[in-house]
């Protein structure tokens, strides 16, 4: 595994000044929120295309672990179907193992944290964010692009829907308002179509330079 830092990749600092070192390896992280269906998951792709990040989807990782047959899979897939938040010890074990098996050193991290307990259990492995990036969109265009994915997710249906945007209301966006407090977030307007929004989004990253070829 590289433990080589990318120079142009600007990492933030814990506040006591020390770097977010995992593994031996100094890491950046971005946090991507938004509600459901805000397109974090499509930014994310052309994020990693254009800037060379990984992306790491705390859902999918969640997903993953229920077809994985883990002794936490059916426990995970009755909270995911319910739209409430996992544990986070579980949550931030899979998201620590995937940056530490990853030979990146840039991570976005998609969907987290969800909720106040998701962001204390992060801060515990000592990684601060460099910002949090926040896609914002009204909820009836949400619910829209939600019944229009068509991926077979448990949670696309609208009962579920419902539960996942109050969840969103209540237990995540006082996360965006924590990070907001501390100047760290970089809200971008998500109603708008696919590669408008892009074109946003890509000023927010032009500092951390093209992908590596
Ligand atoms: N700007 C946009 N305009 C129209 N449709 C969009 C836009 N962004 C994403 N979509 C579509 O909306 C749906 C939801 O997008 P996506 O999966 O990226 O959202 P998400 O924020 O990751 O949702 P979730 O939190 O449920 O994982 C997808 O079908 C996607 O193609
Ligand atoms: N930090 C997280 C992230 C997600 N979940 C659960 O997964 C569901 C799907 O998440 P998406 O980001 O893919 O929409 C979400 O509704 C939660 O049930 C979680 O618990 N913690
Ligand atoms: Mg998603």
């Amino acid at each position: 595994m590289s433990t080589a830092v990318d120079a142009s990749v600007p990492v933030a600092e814990q506040e006591d000044g020390a770097a977010n070192i995992l593994a031996g390896k100094k890491v950046a992280v971005v946090f991507v929120l938004g509600g459901p269906g805000s397109g974090k998951g499509t930014q994310c792709s052309n994020i990693v295309e254009h800037f060379g990040f990984t992306h790491l989807s705390a859902g999918e990782l969640l997903r993953s672990e229920i077809k994985s047959g883990s002794e936490n899979g059916t426990m995970i897939d009755s909270i995911i179907k319910e739209g409430k938040i996992v544990p986070s010890e579980i949550t931030v074990k899979l998201l620590q193992e995937a940056m530490v098996k990853s030979e990146n050193d840039k991570f976005l991290i998609d969907g987290f944290p969800r909720n106040q307990e998701n962001r204390l259990s992060f801060e515990n492995i000592k990684i601060s964010p460099e910002f949090v990036l926040f896609f914002d969109c009204s909820e009836e265009e949400m619910v829209r692009r939600l019944l229009g994915r068509n991926q077979g997710r448990a949670d696309d249906n609208v009962e579920t829907i419902r539960k996942r945007f109050r969840v969103f209301e209540e237990s995540s966006l006082p996360v965006v308002q924590y990070y907001d407090s501390k100047g760290k977030v970089k809200k971008i307007n998500a109603a708008k179509p696919i590669l408008e929004v892009f074109e946003d989004v890509k000023t927010i990253f032009q500092s951390y330079g093209p992908k590596a070829a």
